[in-house]
């Protein structure tokens, strides 16, 4: 239910998280990076998850110059009409011409060897490869041979012309474009040393719960290591997001509300004491947060997520502290991810804060995550392809769901078909890690018999 009675969709809870996020999309200006050869491969946290602030224009023609697509002989087509095996051709062979060569002009009635990628030489219009010669072999250089030629060639033949990928001038990528890896191979193809990219978005990240501990530290009765921390900075990080997380460990509103004020005074030049919040801390503070090219992330955070404390306890320590605030704190029809926070919150001295509350259990967070963060980031970030791809498959079982909720069930797709791992409990984490889909049972379907189709979201890149 949403605050005023009403069920809550989860399109209306997405739209508004997208409407929350809207300001944040003017705030990512654009900025250059260096993505020319070295300063590329030697800072790889800088090039992940980049989209393109502008379009980028090719300052030249990819091919540069015809060349060469076989190693192999360049002819005059002409030279060979009338080639077959009956009555084969035979050509003096003339000096090579290897890839990153200048080459000399090809003569009429020759035959030049030429490799893979090297320029074709004026007066040559088409190549035969080597193991279609007679000999099927290069001469040694210097020495003086004969080729032999058993078929004509059209003129063209394994030519790969200049300008046949790239045009000079044209538009090579569009604004949105992710940066993936063939893009920014031909970035780097066309000789470009920088683009112009979206500022990073950046979360301030607080995991809650008094019962969480680092991996690594011991856990004394009633506690667990936290697995929400790292699973959401990751899920963030893949989109492209600079994450600062600090988690509260502490159910007392004013810890969790020390947190925040600690990281926005670090980011904005004033270093307090930051990091976990606890009884007894454990750990040394966060540093403060820039993403740049080590890694790190600086500059005052975008969007604060929180994780847990949302739900129906004595003691919720999100809805405590953020509440006040003029955060909302909503049921939304869906499973897992049911309890839900968001809000613009006010921070004192007219500071404010995009603010969205995702449920602690592992599933419901993740799964929320991929429900109402993912497409609204990614539209918030300026890319141009923001949602999964959705299809369809048949259900390999029979399967329940309660009515009134969409439920996301978990699974695989073997064979066409789709199989849920685990049950519907959001606290199945290792289920979810074995899951390459998200399979939608629809508001309203309490029952769904093997073989009928249910769409489906892949979750597995
Ligand atoms: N009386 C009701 N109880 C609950 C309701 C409800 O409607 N009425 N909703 C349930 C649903 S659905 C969910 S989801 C959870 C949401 O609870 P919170 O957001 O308040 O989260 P917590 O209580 O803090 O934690 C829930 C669960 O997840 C574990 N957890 C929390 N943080 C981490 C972490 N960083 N790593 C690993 N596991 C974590 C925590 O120990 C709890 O087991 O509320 C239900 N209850
Ligand atoms: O809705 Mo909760 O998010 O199922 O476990």
């Amino acid at each position: 239910m949403g605050q005023d009675g009403r069920v809550r969709t989860i399109d209306d809870h997405r739209d508004e998280i997208v409407e929350l996020l809207r300001p944040v999309a003017d705030q990512l200006a654009a900025e250059p990076i260096e993505v020319g050869g070295a300063a590329f491969t030697a800072r790889p946290w800088e090039h992940a998850a980049r989209y393109l602030a502008t379009d980028v224009i090719a300052p030249r023609a990819l091919p540069g110059f015809d060349n060469s697509q076989m190693d192999g002989f360049a002819v005059l087509a002409a030279d060979l009409e009338g080639a077959s095996p009956e009555s084969p051709v035979t050509l003096p062979v003339a000096e090579r011409i290897a890839a990153g060569d200048a080459g000399h002009p090809h003569r009429p009635g020759t035959a030049t060897p030429i490799m893979t990628g090297a320029a074709l030489p004026p007066g040559a219009d088409a190549v035969v490869p080597v193991e279609r010669v007679d000999p099927p072999l290069f001469p040694a250089p210097g020495t003086e041979a004969i080729a032999g030629f058993t078929a004509p060639v059209a003129p063209g033949t394994y030519v790969r012309a200049q300008g046949s990928d790239v045009a000079d001038g044209q538009v090579l990528l569009r604004a949105g474009d992710r940066l993936s890896a063939a893009r920014a191979g031909v970035i780097n193809g066309v000789g470009l040393t920088e683009v112009a990219v979206r500022r990073r978005l950046r979360v301030l990240l607080v995991p809650t719960g008094h019962e969480i501990r680092d991996p690594g530290e011991e856990l004394t009765p009633g506690r667990i290591h936290d697995s929400n921390s790292v699973a959401l900075t990751a899920a963030l990080q893949s989109i492209g997001c600079g994450v600062d997380v600090r988690p509260c460990r502490s159910d007392d509103a004013v810890d969790l509300l020390a947190i925040v004020e600690s990281a926005l005074g670090e980011s904005a030049g004033d270093p307090r004491a930051g990091g976990t919040n606890d009884a007894a801390p454990t750990s040394a503070p966060t540093p403060p947060a820039e993403i740049s090219g080590d890694g790190a992330v600086t500059g005052p955070p975008d969007l604060l997520i929180t994780v847990g404390g949302v739900s129906a306890g004595a003691r919720e320590v999100v809805r405590d502290a953020l509440g006040p605030l003029g955060v909302r704190f909503e049921k939304v029809a869906l499973q897992p991810g049911g309890p839900q926070g968001l809000g613009l919150a006010s921070l004192g001295d007219g500071r404010t804060l995009p603010v969205v509350c995702l449920p602690g259990n592992p599933v419901s967070a993740l799964v929320s995550f991929e429900v109402f963060l993912r497409s609204a980031l990614l539209t918030t970030a300026g890319a141009s392809v923001t949602d999964r791809e959705r299809r369809s498959a048949p259900l390999a079982h029979d399967l329940d769901s309660p009515p009134h909720v969409l439920q996301l069930r978990r699974g695989v797709l073997v064979d066409g078909e789709l199989h849920t791992l685990g049950g519907p409990s959001s606290h199945l984490l290792h289920a979810l890690a074995d899951s390459t889909v998200l399979i939608h049972v629809p508001v309203g379907v309490d029952h769904v018999a093997a073989g009928s189709p249910l769409e489906f979201w892949r979750i597995d890149d």
